[in-house]
Parts: structure tokens; sequence; C-alpha cells
């Protein structure tokens, strides 16, 4: 098993082209399935769930190819399966995306239970209360779920989707998914509103899908009886992003991020120009200065969009242990997103956990540590951590950091860090 040695301590300094969004890849590539013919995505990043992703999707019959570095190519003609295979399911969470759109367009699936993952429960009752509101019948069937459209073809409803920790992506996109193939209207109300909902949906109206309203709580679908696959590109990775500009801002660097619309950051840019960094942008560009800077605490809230992503929350809390002052960093969306933090510990940061807050005291330094990863942004966390840290970390558990950061050593390294991907021992 390789790891990641990462010599901290220097500030980095330079520009990062940012990636395509992973999570807005994975919607896009689940609604191949509703596509007829051939569609080209560009602008899709290589990582591991991608990869995992278009096996699941041959299974269904649908072939994938990567045509060109970061392009994809897919044929759709026809589905032949409506089934999956438990082991790819079981390595990706995601892939119960495809259940909607395999229901509308084959008229029946059965995919296994994704089940909890390390950073909290995670049911799908939502998607699962979308479909049936579209006219599903669904049961259980040897721990997978079942699901059948009654007379082939699902109907369009109007139906209420949110859980107690608020919106929910996996379930909007799914209804929308599906939505786009039923017959009638189907209005989905307390919709999440998240950029990479709003990019799925700007891929399916180009493929000939009939859905306004995206970007707002409320979205309405005309079905249509087919779409035929288009070429799309795909929108750039705010999570991605973000990693790198708290790169910037906790070697007290100076990094721009190119290719990122800002308003996709939501809060963190404002919450960087609390602390004390410097936030400029120009066009798609943003740039975080915080070089000969004493930063401060300062307090998170993770949200829905357009609240503070929570998938950006391991990236901020490290950044705050060495910002001078108490912060307190409340985790709304998922009940079990801390994990991370314990390691964060080995680094010497000093944090404590009270319910769906972390109390974070700002240290002077961190130093360097031997830490394992324990989901993907938990990687993200670690390698921040060792950039900043004085000496040499070395960071275990990269098949997460493989999921989700396109070439991040080689990024790094183009802005001045000192990290290496090694075999141990060598
Ligand atoms: C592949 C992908 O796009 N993943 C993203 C997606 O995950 P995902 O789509 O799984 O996240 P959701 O927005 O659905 O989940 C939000 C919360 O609602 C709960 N919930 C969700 C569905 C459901 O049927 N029942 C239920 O209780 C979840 O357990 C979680 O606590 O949005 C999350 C929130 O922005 C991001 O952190 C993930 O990176
Ligand atoms: C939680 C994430 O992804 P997933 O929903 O695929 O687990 C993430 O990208 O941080």
């Amino acid at each position: 098993m390789e790891v990641l040695r990462v010599k901290g301590g220097a500030p980095l300094n330079g520009e990062i082209q940012a990636s395509g969004s992973k999570n807005s890849v994975l919607a896009i590539m689940c609604a191949v399935l509703l596509c007829d013919g051939e569609t080209i995505l560009e602008n899709v990043p290589n990582l591991s769930d991608v990869n995992t992703l278009m096996e699941i999707l041959e299974e269904t019959g649908v072939s994938c190819e990567w045509a060109a570095p970061n392009t994809l190519r897919f044929v759709n003609n026809g589905l032949t399966n409506w089934t999956v295979s438990e082991d790819l399911v079981r390595k990706m969470r995601a892939s119960f995306s495809i259940f909607g759109p395999l229901l509308a367009k084959a008229g029946k699936a059965q995919i296994p239970l994704p089940g909890g993952c390390v950073i909290g429960a995670r049911p799908v009752d939502q998607h699962l209360k979308a479909m049936q509101a579209l006219g599903a019948e669904i049961k259980m069937l040897d721990g997978s779920v079942y699901a059948e459209c009654k007379g082939g073809r699902l109907q369009g409803a109007a139906m209420f989707l949110g859980t107690r920790f608020g919106s929910t992506v996996g379930g909007t996109n799914a209804a929308i998914m599906a939505g786009a193939l039923s017959s009638g209207t189907t209005v989905i109300y307390n919709a999440a509103r998240e950029p990479e909902i709003v990019d799925l949906v700007m891929f399916l109206n180009k493929a000939g899908a009939k859905i306004r309203g995206v970007g707002t709580d409320i979205i309405t679908i005309e079905g249509v009886e087919s779409l035929n696959g288009v070429r799309y590109t795909c929108m750039t990775d705010r999570i991605e992003s973000g990693t790198y500009l708290c790169a910037g801002a906790i070697t007290r660097g100076r990094v721009t991020v190119k290719g990122i619309p800002p308003q996709s950051l939501a809060g963190l840019p404002s919450l960087l120009f609390d602390m004390g960094c410097d936030i400029s942008l120009e066009g798609d560009s943003i740039t975080v200065d915080a070089r000969d800077r004493d930063l401060r605490a300062t307090h998170v809230i993770t949200f829905a969009y357009p609240g503070f992503a929570t998938d950006l929350q391991p990236a901020m809390l490290t950044l705050l242990t060495t910002a001078k002052g108490i912060s307190y960093v409340k985790e709304t969306v998922f009940d079990a997103r801390f994990g991370f933090t314990q390691e964060l510990t080995r680094m010497g940061a000093d944090i404590k956990i009270s319910g769906d807050t972390a109390i974070v005291s700002g240290v002077e330094r961190l130093t360097g540590a031997r830490v394992v990863a324990s989901d993907l942004r938990a990687a993200g966390a670690m390698i921040l951590g060792g950039l900043a840290a004085d000496g040499t970390s070395t960071v275990e558990g990269l098949q997460y950091l493989d999921r989700g950061y396109e070439n991040p050593v080689a990024k790094l390294q183009s802005i001045g860090a000192q990290i290496e991907r090694v075999t141990p021992g060598t």
C-alpha cells in the first residue's frame, strides 16, 4: 500500500487548475442511462469513483471508455440488465444513484442497499419515497431494493423531499432523473440547490429534458418520451478547489485556483477573509493570500448549499487548528463527520468534540506524524495538516484520496509542496 510522505512548513505559492467535479460527473454518468445513443462528457476527473461507476454502467449494458484524457464516451443502445453486482455497489455509496434512472428507463431496478459509511448513517428513504411518489412498487429482495413501475412507465407527481438534516442532494437527483422520463408533470418541493444539481439539469435539458426551477427549492419537470445522447462539459470541482485554497491559507502562502466559479464556493471565501486572509477574484480565478499573516479563529456551520459545504468541513477545521483563538465548527449535514480529528491530534492539534460541534483551540505549530485517512475528505485534511506541520508526516489510506482528488501530488508539487507518493520502506 502506498503512502504519502509530506514535509511541511513551507508556504505554498502558485496556481492550480481546478479539475472536473466528482459529484457532478457521477450524477451525470447515471443520467447517461436515460439517454439513447452516444454521449460525450468532457472535463471528467480521472478518479477511482468515476472508474467504478464506468464498471457499473457497463453491467447495465452502456458501453463506456476514456476517449481522451478527461473525456468519456458512452454508447447506450438499450439497457440489457436492471441489476448490478453487490461488490461494485459496496465499493462506492454513490452507485445507488443509478436506481432512479435505471427504474425510469428499464421499468425495473434491483440495487443492493448501500448501507452507512464512516461519516454517518446515510439512509436512502428519500430516494425510495421519490420513486414511490412516481408510482413505483418497492420491496426488499435478498438485501437489495427491488422496484418496478406498473404499466412500464413512471407517472409524474408532486412530492416533498427532505430529512432532519435539510434537503437531500441524492434524493433530489433521483427524482429529477426519474421525473425526466415519467409521463406528465413532476414537482419536487424542498429540492436541494447544490451547483452539481444545476449541472445535472443542464446536461439533461441539453439531452431533451424539460426541467425548470433548478437552483431553487421547487423544481418542475415535464416528462418526455426519450432523451438523446449529447456532448457536455461538466462543471469544475468546488470541493477540490476549496481544499487547495485552505492549503494556501494553512501554509501561510498564496494560492490561486483557476476555473472555479466563485459563487460555487459559497461561504468559504468570506470565512477565509474573516480569518485574516486576502481574497481576490478575477473572472473564474480566486486567490487566497495568507503570507505573513496571523490567522484568527472563526466559527463554521455546515448546511446544504448555499451554506458552508460539509465536504469542506474537514479542510476548514484543519486550517482552524493553526488559527489564533477558539473556533467552533458545527456539522449539521452528517451525523459522524469528525472521526478524522483524532488523527489531527497526533499532529498536536487541540480539538474537542461535543455532539455536533468541534471546539478547536488554535496551536502555534502542528508537528509531523503518521496519520491514517478514514474517508475521502479526511484524506484531504491529513494532507493539509502535513503541509503545515514542522517535520515529515506520513499519510495512509490513499484509496480514499484517489476517490476524489485528481493528481493531488503533482498539483501540490507545482505550487511548492514537498510531497511524494511512496511505497513504505523505500
Ligand atoms: C456523490 C455525491 O454527490 N455525494 C454528495 C451528496 O451526498 P448525498 O447525496 O448522499 O447527500 P444527501 O444530501 O442526500 O444527504 C444529506 C443528509 O440527509 C440524509 N439522508 C439522505 C438521503 C435520504 O434518503 N435520507 C437521509 O436521511 C443523509 O444521511 C445526510 O445526513 O451530497 C452531500 C451533501 O452535500 C455531499 O456531502 C456528498 O459529497
Ligand atoms: C461524502 C462524499 O462523497 P460520497 O457521497 O460519494 O461519499 C464527498 O465527496 O466528500
